[in-house]
């Protein structure tokens, strides 16, 4: 039967669906047929059980009941594989993300496979004040945390830097593999996916990727615009992510925008991550800056006078990862020169910083100002016009934002008319060449900038 198959499905299809199927047992007129994973068999369930049966009733016309099953031990090993597979360092070609100071790092594993990426033992429910900004998104991650059964699907997380994407996606992690050991969980950056999708395509093993992330109980993707004009890796995930649901299998997503405001990603996709619960993280308010920074004192066992942390709520106002940062310092600064955290000590340990925050240039400063320069009109900084009279200017409006204001690139492009980030990466890489190359140009930039920040 093998044989007809093979002549009929053609090489590489048969060598990676019907050569791994094995004789699993048989019984007066039936016989069960196994393979490794789930996924094989719901493939080979819908893609070639039925000429399957035919050939095998051709042969054995006393055999009435062809069964394809998963081998239970093989299975055993493959789900194992795969849920060890998720907490293990990610591979050196990955960026890090940035350590934030004090972190006791990640969840420790002796595994040696790096399908997943780690996840920071501090980013649990426990340790995630909610407030008004955060409450839906928070609430949408216990849900899927504590569900036994998927009830929407995928859970797509949103917000702008810092806001804690990552840290509610850790959070479902931890909470699902202490409730439920048995259930694998993956948890890694869209980078990451993009990178083990590569490296399978450059190993021909294509197969082998597919079988694993197609095996996952959860599977988990953060900052999903990264593949935003990566389509082949887009067709990719589309497919993993078909697989999935299919599968009843959960999924979480995160990014910087909402679905629907993803540029440079395919319309089939976008609708598709849309298609369950979206829940958007909004900028902090003083009520919940001041919450985390206690929450975070309390953590480091710290003694931060409730004016040093008011002073901070008040002053640092720009996303939770730079509060955090404030308060490290600050404490950090206290344990090594020994002196108790006043308000003095803390305006001097971050007089940078606050300088910075005291004289916070914005966005649309900077677009007015440069509008002005060009006299264009300050709506052409957001306008789909690319005649070189406005696209100069407005390129020189996003290097500033950049250069001037701690907002991320896809934040700048936002406040462009809705433009992507790599509009805005291409942009700075076009003010810093005519800078190296045109005298004039670099002194109409540098003016503007010394302008602005006054
Ligand atoms: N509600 C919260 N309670 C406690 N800590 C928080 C909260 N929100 C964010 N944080 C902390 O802020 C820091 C940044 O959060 P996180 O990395 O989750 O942000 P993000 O939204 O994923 O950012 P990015 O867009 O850069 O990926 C983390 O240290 C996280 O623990």
């Amino acid at each position: 039967m093998k044989v007809r198959l093979k002549d009929e499905v053609g090489d590489a299809a048969y060598r990676s669906w019907l050569r791994p199927i094995t004789l699993h047992d048989t019984s007066e007129g039936g016989v069960k047929l196994a393979l490794p994973t789930r996924f094989m068999r719901d493939w080979v369930n819908t893609h070639y059980a039925e000429r399957i049966r035919t050939l095998w009733g051709a042969e054995n016309p006393a055999i009435r009941n062809v069964e394809i099953v998963v081998e239970a031990a093989r299975a055993a090993s493959a789900t194992q594989n795969a849920t060890k597979a998720k907490a293990v360092p990610a591979p050196a070609a990955e960026p890090a993300r940035a350590t934030p100071p004090c972190a006791p790092a990640t969840v420790p594993s002796n595994d040696t496979d790096e399908l997943g990426a780690p996840l920071d033992a501090r980013f649990t429910f426990k340790n995630f004040v909610v407030g008004k900004p955060n409450e839906f998104a928070w609430a949408a991650a216990r849900r899927i945390a504590e569900a036994d059964q998927v009830s929407f699907n995928p859970l797509f997380l949103y917000g702008g830097v810092g806001l804690g994407k990552t840290h509610l996606m850790h959070a479902i992690a931890h909470h699902i593999r202490e409730r439920n050991p048995e259930r694998s969980v993956l948890y890694l950056s869209a980078e990451k996916f993009m990178y083990r999708f590569i490296r399978a395509l450059r190993g021909q093993d294509t197969m082998s990727f597919k079988e694993q992330f197609r095996s996952v109980d959860v599977l988990m993707i953060d900052d999903v615009q990264f593949i935003a004009g990566k389509d082949a890796t887009q067709e990719e995930f589309f497919h993993t992510f078909n697989a999935l649901v299919d599968q009843g299998r959960q999924i979480v997503i995160s990014a910087d925008k909402s679905p629907s405001d993803l540029e440079g990603i395919e319309e089939r996709l976008r609708s598709r991550m849309a298609c369950g619960l979206v829940a958007d993280i909004h900028a902090t308010t003083y009520e919940l800056r001041l919450g985390i920074l206690q929450s975070k004192a309390e953590q480091m066992g710290a003694i931060v006078p409730q004016k040093v942390l008011e002073f901070l709520a008040h002053k640092i106002i720009s996303n939770i990862r730079e509060l955090e940062g404030a308060l490290n310092r600050v404490v950090a600064h206290s344990q090594l020169v020994g002196r108790a955290i006043t308000l003095e000590t803390t305006q001097e340990v971050l007089h940078d910083l606050l300088r910075a925050s005291d004289r916070r240039i914005t966005i649309e400063e900077i677009q007015k100002k440069v509008a002005e320069h060009f006299t264009i009109k300050l709506a052409e900084m957001s306008s789909a016009r690319r005649s070189r009279q406005v696209a100069r200017p407005r390129q020189i409006a996003m290097y500033l934002a950049k250069q001037l204001t701690s907002r991320s690139l896809p934040e700048i492009g936002r406040k462009f008319g809705g433009r992507d980030h790599t509009t805005v990466m291409h942009a700075v890489k076009k003010v810093e060449e005519l800078k190296e190359c045109d005298h004039n140009f670099a002194e109409d930039v540098e003016l503007l900038r010394r302008m602005l920040q006054g």
